[in-house]
């Protein structure tokens, strides 16, 4: 607690339809590391259009809960987990900012020390993220891999291999980084969805709006404070709710149409030939297969400060503790 001095600390939740978990991750915050030690000043989940009971939950174990379109309601509201997390940086007051998804079935307040831990002791460090062991937890409560909404065959509910989880890392994001950025090879879990940076640097880069933001972050934040400006923490196993093969699929197009943006910005690929941002998968249907099409180009929001400077932070009435 003495590294902590006076620097206020914010913990955000980004949560869609996270009933079942969101619950078990606030009270475990909110016991261990604000009332036992009052290391975390501010806990806020950004309600992102969730249709279950994902913000009574939340209200009532204790965490301040925004919905993501009532953050800066001038603006036309966008969708996506990166625009959860850009928005809580409107409506939160932290020195640091620390990222943790809402759907962690193995939630343990280490997430949120070992994250804060090396900012409050190393001031040359901006940016820290996680990385951990991450077992394919088979026929979750969505059903888990290819057993999710998109009705593809679920298999029994048992963990597999630690290192089966990850699979849009494993297949997408590790190749394309090593090949593009080489000098982010070392980052053992750069889509981890658990990480926390200074609020002067969040504040300075774009946000992608979808499943973009951790990679574009990564590649952001490494040109903006290098390689050294950022640390990686073990957290030993981290447990989350899976989606099915076809919707990370579609989190794997967002991820490759950010990759492609920030190529292009650095002048490695040209637009004359942009990619198309169309996605086609296939349904099964009694005569045969449907397509279906998904648009992959994700918007990304400018740095909040360049909003900020424009419309002092907006705060809904009275939902957030100054
Ligand atoms: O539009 C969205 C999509 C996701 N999420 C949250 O972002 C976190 C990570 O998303 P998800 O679990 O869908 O990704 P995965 O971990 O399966 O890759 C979870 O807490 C989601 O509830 C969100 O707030 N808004
Ligand atoms: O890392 C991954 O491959 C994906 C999917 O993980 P699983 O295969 O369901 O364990 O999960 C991450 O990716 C998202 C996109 O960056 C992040 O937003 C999530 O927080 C993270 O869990």
């Amino acid at each position: 607690m003495a590294a902590k001095g006076g620097t206020r600390i914010s913990v955000v939740l980004p949560a869609q339809n996270e009933e079942e978990t969101v619950g078990e991750i606030v009270r475990t915050i909110r016991r261990a590391l604000m009332e036992r030690v009052p290391l975390v000043d501010e806990l806020v989940v950004i309600d992102s259009r969730s249709s279950d009971d994902t913000a009574l939950v939340a209200t009532a174990a204790g965490a301040t809960v925004v919905a993501q379109d009532d953050v800066l309601p001038a603006l036309p509201p966008l969708s996506g987990k990166g625009e959860a997390l850009w928005k809580s940086l409107a409506v939160t007051t932290g020195d640091v900012v620390v990222f943790v998804d809402a759907d962690l079935r193995n939630f343990s307040p280490h997430f949120v020390t070992g994250l804060v831990g090396p900012l409050l002791a190393d001031p040359s460090l901006a940016y820290v993220k996680a990385c951990y062991d991450r077992p394919l937890i088979e026929g979750g409560p969505d059903g888990g891999p290819d057993g999710g909404p998109d009705g593809d065959s679920g298999t029994g509910g048992c963990a597999s291999a630690p290192t089966d989880g990850g699979r849009v890392t494993e297949l997408v994001a590790r190749p394309l980084l090593n090949m593009c950025w080489p000098e982010l090879a070392g980052f053992m879990q750069p889509l981890a969805g658990e990480y926390a940076g200074r609020r002067s640097v969040l504040e300075s880069v774009p946000f992608v709006c979808g499943y973009g933001v951790e990679l574009g972050l990564l590649v952001d934040l490494v040109e903006k404070v290098g390689l050294d400006g950022i640390a990686q923490v073990d957290l030993g196993i981290r447990e989350h709710s899976h989606q099915s093969t076809a919707a990370l699929g579609r989190m794997a197009a967002q991820i490759i149409d950010t990759a492609w943006s920030r190529l292009h910005r650095r002048g490695l690929v040209s637009m004359d030939e942009p990619p198309s941002t169309e996605l086609v998968q296939f349904s099964r249907t009694a005569g045969g297969y449907r397509p279906l099409r998904y648009d992959a180009q994700v918007p990304e929001r400018p740095p909040m400060v360049e909003v900020l400077r424009a419309d002092p932070r907006p705060v809904p009435s009275g939902e957030v503790d100054r």
